[in-house]
């Protein structure tokens, strides 16, 4: 073997001091470079007992220290030399939990606050009788929710004016609007001359592609209503009756389709059109067929996040289209050049803005937007005696009045996680979380949103999660080399979805803003599919790995648990509560889990002030979990052997990223992206996320890498300039990359678990780990995990 072969891994934890302390002057540099390994080991033996004290009343190391890393380490081939890689167990040297959050008190979930009212009807709402059949008989919707009881009379009613919705997540704001259009545009079935061509008569605005293609779904649905049958030919059934909606073509514009293929069906003429701001904008400015003299409504959904993605010039730009365009369509009218609207009833447009938040932004677009709006809302809870309400202004105290809050029957839950444990307790979360679903007829398998920092580290985990298995190899593929050939083991950037074998009967499907829209929608898709039994009763159960691009709107059903195993980066608690929203929507239960370091914690009162107030009793709290028992109930078995799977686990996963040098390049990229995501942390939040406070190397566990990836100095680090840092390899001589032997990882891996043993966290029989109380853990496969887990 090639005894030059460089590890240029950088070791954040052995003091820069000892660096110095081995560096040998003069003499041949094979020498110099030798003492500097032993100067290396040394400090490895002693690695976690000197650097990061734990809460014994030792100190730690001064942050500022901890982000230094600057020298390399060389590994050697040589048999006799362990290479030089941090072995650190799991479970030492991690920073104290702090007492008061290792477990509290289990919170009963509180009366769903965006369920279907118990007393109110659609009928009592005016709302069409043909509606309300087509609502029960096909969308199985038959009493509305606390928002939808306010806003249908208000916007049924043609004489209000503008409206802004306001409502908690899931509580139902799309069919808010949609069935009022619905129902204003019904009538017009029965003029005689009523086809498609009368152009687009409302149009609704989405921030993303996803979104407007969810509310195209549901106008779909809602578009295949039939009115009764009109003859007394008693054959005829309700379905074969005339579609009078045949002439309400619901359209979808995003810029999925040619610009050539938008304009051809654009000239045909879309009655309700769903659209994005952008692509809107260039139709409104460049095709002159584009109909919309005659629009009647405009709506603008999640009017934060538009305000957030920067359209509010794109929206002026909308505004001052649509309403030239309605002027000249008027004065073509009485002039009588216009043929297509005889006995058109004119009325002027109406603007509705829905947002959850009424924050400083939405209000300015609201200014721009809406002509002396009315305040459509439903106070929470709703309990017998709430109000809902309407106001005719916005107004301060209508601002204050009520902060963004979470659904009230969602349970949140938060662990103290240590850097170095976050991926196995992820994993431990979702088996527990999993294993509550599956082997129990009749209940739908499970689907997760995990949210993640960054692209880079959806994708990590996506791969490591679906490649890696508990085999020795820790690779799905196989043991050997010629089993697996490494461009199979590449990301595949047409793939969204993978089973899992850490995480039986699951598929994990993957998102972020960096997949072609058609594979976002596909993703999108699997994930809320209705699950497929396996022919054994039971369900594949799914989970998505996201980016924030998951957080708003989107409406995936029967989500289970919402993981938040990276806290939002922008967007503060609002963005915490629109993540969590994905979950116990339209009075379901769910859960939300978020994962906080310990140096972090003081993110649980901030996140609980900023949804409730702190003096009231019945403000917001989060649950706290102990790790501990999550990482029992995901991995089973007693005292000790909970860690030693936790382990075994982390070195399946560490031994994936050794395999190959394209998933060690994966895990260094994700470890970077994640540290260049965590100090875009706004200054606000700087005394909870501070980059500083991040020890890098046991963030490097965290990504299953056995040290931290690169030379990175604290200047550097808070310029932002990691990704331009150079990226260690696995080096030969000549500079070419190339990937650890067996040999390397297996040194590494017997260090590693000596570490544990020697603290007597290991205990081994026969060479066989042994496991405890077999019935704490409820899921079953034929994978390494079950068998070592069910020993
Ligand atoms: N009256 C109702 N009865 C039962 N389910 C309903 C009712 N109205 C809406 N829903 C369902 O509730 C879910 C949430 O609706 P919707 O997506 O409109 O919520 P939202 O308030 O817009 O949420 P978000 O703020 O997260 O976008 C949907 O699955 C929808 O079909």
């Amino acid at each position: 073997m090639d005894s030059s072969l460089i590890l240029n891994l950088a070791d954040e934890d052995t003091p820069t001091q000892s660096k110095t302390s081995g560096t040998q002057k003069g003499g041949r540099w094979t020498d110099r470079l030798k003492a500097k390994r032993v100067t290396k080991r040394k400090s490895i033996d002693h690695e976690g007992d000197q650097k990061i004290r734990s809460n014994n009343g030792n100190t730690e190391e001064p942050p500022s220290k901890r982000i230094r890393i600057e020298h390399e380490t060389s590994i050697s081939s040589d048999s006799k030399r362990p290479p030089a890689q941090i072995i650190s167990s799991l479970f030492t040297s991690n920073p104290a939990i702090p007492k008061s959050t290792t477990a509290s008190a289990f919170l009963p979930p509180l009366k769903p606050s965006n369920a279907p009212s118990d007393t109110s009807t659609f009928e009592g709402l005016g709302l069409s009788p043909l509606i309300i059949s087509h609502l029960s008989s096909k969308m199985l919707i038959t009493r509305p929710t606390a928002i939808q009881q306010v806003a249908l009379p208000a916007l049924m009613n043609m004489k209000q004016k503008d409206a802004f919705i306001q409502s908690q997540t899931g509580s139902g704001k799309t069919l808010s609007f949609l069935l009022p259009i619905l129902q204003d545009l019904l009538p017009l079935s029965s003029l005689s001359y009523i086809d498609r061509s009368i152009g687009t008569l409302a149009i609704i605005i989405a921030p993303t592609r996803e979104l407007a293609k969810q509310i195209y779904d549901i106008l779909e649905q809602l578009l295949t209503l039939r009115l009764r049958p009109r003859s007394d030919n008693p054959q005829e059934t309700f379905e074969d009756s005339e579609r009078l909606t045949r002439w309400l073509i619901p359209g979808l514009l995003t810029g999925g389709a040619t610009k050539t293929h938008e304009k051809a069906r654009l000239r045909k003429g879309i009655p309700i059109l769903v659209a994005t701001p952008g692509r809107l904008l260039d139709h409104l400015q460049n095709t002159t067929s584009f109909n919309v003299g005659k629009c009647r409504w405009l709506v603008l959904d999640e009017a934060d996040r538009l305000m957030e993605l920067g359209f509010e010039e794109t929206i002026e730009g909308i505004l001052k289209g649509l309403n030239g365009r309605q002027r000249l369509a008027i004065q073509a009218q009485q002039e009588g050049t216009s043929t297509d609207s005889a006995g058109w009833v004119w009325r002027e447009r109406r603007n509705i803005l829905c947002s959850a938040t009424l924050r400083e932004d939405v209000q300015k677009l609201a200014g721009t937007t809406l002509k002396d709006p009315v305040i459509i809302k439903a106070l929470l809870p709703l309990q017998s005696n709430s109000t809902l309400e309407t106001q005719d202004s916005i107004t301060e105290s209508t601002v204050n009045l009520e902060k963004f809050t979470p659904p009230s029957q969602l349970s949140q839950k938060y662990a103290i996680v240590p850097l170095k444990l976050r991926l196995v307790t992820l994993v431990a979360l979702l088996r527990t979380l999993l294993s509550e679903a599956s082997g129990r007829p009749g209940r739908p398998a499970a689907k997760i949103i995990v949210f993640f920092s960054c692209t880079d580290s959806v994708d990590f985990h996506w791969s490591l999660l679906t490649r890696s298995t508990m085999e020795h190899g820790g690779s799905k593929e196989g043991d050997s080399d010629s089993d697996e050939k490494e461009s199979d083991n590449e990301l595949n950037n047409e793939e969204v979805k993978k089973p899992s074998s850490l995480l039986p009967q699951t598929d994990i499907y993957r998102l972020h803003g960096s997949l072609s829209l058609p594979l976002r929608l596909s993703s999108l898709k699997g994930f809320s599919s209705k699950p497929i039994s396996d022919g054994s009763g039971s369900n594949q159960s799914s989970i998505l790995f996201c980016t924030s691009v998951a957080s708003r709107g989107l409406d995936l059903p029967l989500v289970r648990a919402v993981v938040q195993y990276d806290l939002p980066t922008e967007g503060g608690a609002d963005e915490y509560v629109h993540r969590v929203g994905r979950t116990a929507r339209a009075g379901k239960g769910g859960e939300a889990w978020a994962f906080v370091a310990p140096n972090e914690e003081k993110w649980v009162p901030w996140v609980e002030e900023h949804m409730g107030n702190a003096n009231d009793e019945s403000s917001i709290k989060l649950q706290s979990i102990a790790m501990d028992a999550v990482l029992k109930s995901g991995f089973g078995g007693q005292g000790k052997e909970v860690e030693m799977r936790a382990t075994q686990v982390q070195l399946a996963f560490e031994r994936w990223v050794l395999r190959y040098v394209k998933n060690t390049e994966m895990a260094r990229k994700a470890y970077l992206s994640h540290i260049r995501a965590y100090s875009t942390h706004p200054s606000k939040e700087k005394h909870i996320f501070h980059i500083r406070e991040l020890h890098l190397g046991h963030l490097a566990k965290a990504f299953a890498l056995r040290d931290a990836p690169t030379a990175v100095t604290k200047k550097d680090a808070s310029k932002q300039k990691i990704s331009q840092l150079t990226s260690n390899k696995l080096k030969t001589k000549s500079g070419k990359s190339r990937k650890p032997s067996n040999k390397e990882m297996d040194n590494a891996e017997d260090r590693m678990t000596a570490v544990v043993r020697q603290q007597g966290r290991l205990t081994k029989k026969g060479g066989v780990l042994i496991a405890g109380d077999v019935s704490e853990f409820q899921i079953a496969t034929g994978d390494a995990l079950e068998t070592m887990v069910r020993r």
